[in-house]
């Protein structure tokens, strides 16, 4: 039974996100509904979740002492991963200390799948390997060599990606024998850790790409319907849901996704990414947390993925789910450098069942997501022309 107490009182429940983005942002929001006192952290002050949380802390989340310490002065009851780039290593340790001293403390699903995902090796041997799930076929390498090597078994086109990396930061796809260099060059470049290992993945020319939200909750698992994305290197542009599928591929994608979570453990939302073409399947990855795609969820459905994760982590019921129909998603990325700054708002909201969140990052250096727009539609392909109506309505400008 979950017993929920009063913020910045001795009685209240504490929910620490480490990560504190867009995605940590709305699942703050839905903690604090519940009354629970909400904690964030990340790398940078003002982040989007430290807007609207009790207190925030800026530290580095790959050193494992400044999370120790962040930990041992809070004292929170659960421990939220919102992004990757954590010393999760220290988590695994925490988590054994808090079983031997018989401590309440989670963290959130689990250590282990925190560990597993932050490094696309641990939960694709996970997957492949001692599951057996269908994947791309894959090599890890970690000299110019042994990459030129694994190319060559594999074949083009195939895509590089630092194992330590996401939103498609230092990713290729190869296409052709002249761009196999290059690749390597900037999968040396572009990931979290600096230079290192990198997988290469055989190309998997599929029909469509989904990431099935899995929730798993005090009285089991529950599936979201399917949500069909569109990427561009790497990143997510837009999302849909439902995405139509055969029913035989939706039982296999269901499967897949209930034997990796099932597997990695814990109570949240997981984002499992498929791939699929015609009745086939394949695992591409897990989040262990809600997806960016899912943000369609704050439109299509009562329950979002961050109303289900704050309900699933607090051990709340999640009796159902209710969809409101076809959806679309449209990420919105400013580029350059400086603070951003929205007109056209109202132009984007004008046309019905339409909405947007600013996320209210700080700056903008390079390219980054800072809002996305949502719409209800006839069906998808209208939700979607809408989404991306809104999108194209929004100027973001960097002052
Ligand atoms: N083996 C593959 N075959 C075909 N397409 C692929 C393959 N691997 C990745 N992609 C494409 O690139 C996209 C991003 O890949 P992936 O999800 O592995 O990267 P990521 O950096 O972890 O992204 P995110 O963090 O946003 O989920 C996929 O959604 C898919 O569109
Ligand atoms: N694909 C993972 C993802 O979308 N994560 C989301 O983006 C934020 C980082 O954004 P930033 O790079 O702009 O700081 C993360 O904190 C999380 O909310
Ligand atoms: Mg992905």
């Amino acid at each position: 039974m979950t017993t929920l107490g009063t913020p910045l009182s001795p009685h209240a429940f504490r929910v620490l996100l480490l990560g504190s983005g867009e995605l940590g942002k709305e699942v703050a929001i839905e903690l604090q509904r519940f009354g629970v006192e909400v904690i964030a952290a990340d790398r940078y002050a003002n982040a989007p979740a430290m807007q609207v949380a009790h207190r925030s802390h800026v530290l580095d989340m790959l050193d494992g002492q400044a999370i120790r310490a962040l930990i041992a002065a809070e004292r929170p009851q659960l421990i939220v991963p919102e992004i990757e780039a954590i010393h999760t290593q220290t988590l695994v340790e925490l988590e054994q200390e808090f079983a031997a001293r018989g401590s309440d403390t989670r963290i959130i699903p689990t250590a282990r799948a925190a560990r597993l995902t932050m490094d696309r090796e641990g939960i694709r041997r996970l997957a492949a390997e001692t599951l057996q799930l269908p994947t791309s076929p894959y090599r890890f390498v970690d000299t110019a060599e042994d990459y030129r090597a694994a190319v060559a078994e594999l074949g083009l086109p195939c895509v590089i990606k630092p194992v330590m990396s996401s939103s498609g930061k230092g990713q290729s796809l190869v296409r052709s024998a002249d761009a196999v260099d290059a690749a390597w060059d900037y999968a040396q470049t572009g990931g979290r850790a600096g230079a290192g290992r990198v997988i290469v993945e055989g190309f998997i020319d599929f029909e469509y790409e989904i990431t099935l939200l899995t929730v798993r909750h005090a009285a089991g698992t529950t599936f979201c319907a399917p949500i069909g994305h569109l990427q561009r290197d790497g990143d997510y542009r837009e999302s849909w849901q439902p995405q139509a599928m055969a029913p035989v591929a939706l039982a296999r994608a269901q499967e897949i996704a209930r034997t990796i979570t099932d597997d990695l453990g814990g109570y949240g939302v997981f984002g499992v990414e498929l791939f699929v073409k015609g009745d086939e399947v394949w695992f591409s990855e897990v989040s262990p947390r809600p997806h960016d795609t899912g943000l369609v969820t704050l439109i299509s459905q009562d329950l979002s993925e961050f109303a289900l994760h704050a309900r699933a982590i607090l051990g709340l019921p999640i009796p159902t789910i209710r969809e409101f129909g076809a959806s679309a998603s449209c990420a919105v990325l400013a580029q350059g450098h400086g603070v951003p700054v929205f007109s056209g708002v109202d132009a984007a909201l004008g046309q019905v069942d339409t909405q947007l969140r600013l996320f209210g990052k700080p700056r903008v250096e390079g390219h980054r997501r800072v809002a996305v727009t949502l719409a209800l539609g006839q069906d998808v392909d209208e939700a979607r022309a809408k989404a991306r109506e809104a999108a194209a309505q929004l100027h973001v400008e960097l002052h």
